[in-house]
């Protein structure tokens, strides 16, 4: 069944000591678990925080979000239990091994068969020489294909990432997008990805670029400019 991320109408800022920043105001969009998502925008402009949002991970200031499954809304924690993450700096754990870091997520669910499903990623990310390797012992590119096969491995609705080949060299980069939207499409998993890669952007079933005018989707035209 297919699953929505519903923002309506969101509002974010920031309240530091001195100054309020503020992302945005009146944002709508709706992500499906069927779809490839990007969203672009120049640095600060409030990516990372909108990704955050749609996660459910932060509460917005204004306006609401709601996690669809075949229409019937569930809750944010529902969200939570099906999203996988990626991060530009792979935060994989320095002391477990590659299959150890691939099995966490299973493990704190208590899947008995945690150690098979990671070793069956390790092999659809090309790594299964590298088992029992620390990602000490990896290359970026590797400790990449770890973090996807981490984020994959529980079959989540969604995968979010966060500049997922921002601390890659171009041709790393483009291994791991290819590998990112085929894990994407051969799991029926929701990708949204935060990039300043074009080529990335480009690949994705639709493009949002934020800004401080709002959110513009230039693929298609569900998304309403703030
Ligand atoms: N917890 C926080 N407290 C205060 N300010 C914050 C917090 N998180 C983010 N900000 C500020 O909000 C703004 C947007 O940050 P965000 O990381 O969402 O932007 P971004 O578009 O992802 O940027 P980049 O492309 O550089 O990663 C920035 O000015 C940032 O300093």
């Amino acid at each position: 069944m297919t699953k929505h991320i519903i923002l309506g109408s969101v509002g974010h800022h920031f309240q530091t000591e001195n100054r309020v920043i503020s992302l945005f105001q009146g944002l709508s969009l709706t992500v499906s678990s069927a779809e490839t998502n990007a969203i672009v925008g120049p640095s600060g402009v409030g990516k990372s925080s909108l990704l955050l949002i749609l996660a459910g991970l932060e509460t917005p200031q204004s306006g609401n979000v709601v996690f669809s499954d075949g229409g019937v809304a569930q809750p944010l924690l529902a969200l939570r239990q099906q999203s996988g993450f990626i991060f530009q700096q792979f935060h994989l754990l320095p002391e477990l091994d590659a299959i150890n870091n691939i099995a966490l997520p299973l493990k704190l669910k208590g899947d008995k068969s945690a150690m098979e499903k990671a070793e069956e990623w390790l092999c659809k990310v090309g790594l299964e020489n590298r088992a029992k390797h620390k990602p000490s012992q990896l290359s970026g590119g590797e400790q990449q294909r770890i973090a996807i096969a981490r984020a994959f491995v529980t079959e989540p609705a969604f995968v979010f990432a966060d500049e997922p080949t921002g601390n890659l060299d171009e041709k790393t980069a483009k291994d791991i997008v290819e590998l990112m939207f085929e894990c994407s499409d051969a799991n029926q998993t929701g990708l949204v990805v935060v990039t300043h890669s074009k080529a990335l952007s480009k690949m994705a079933d639709h493009c949002y670029e934020l800004s401080q005018q709002g959110l513009l989707g230039y693929k298609d035209s569900s998304v309403k400019v703030a």
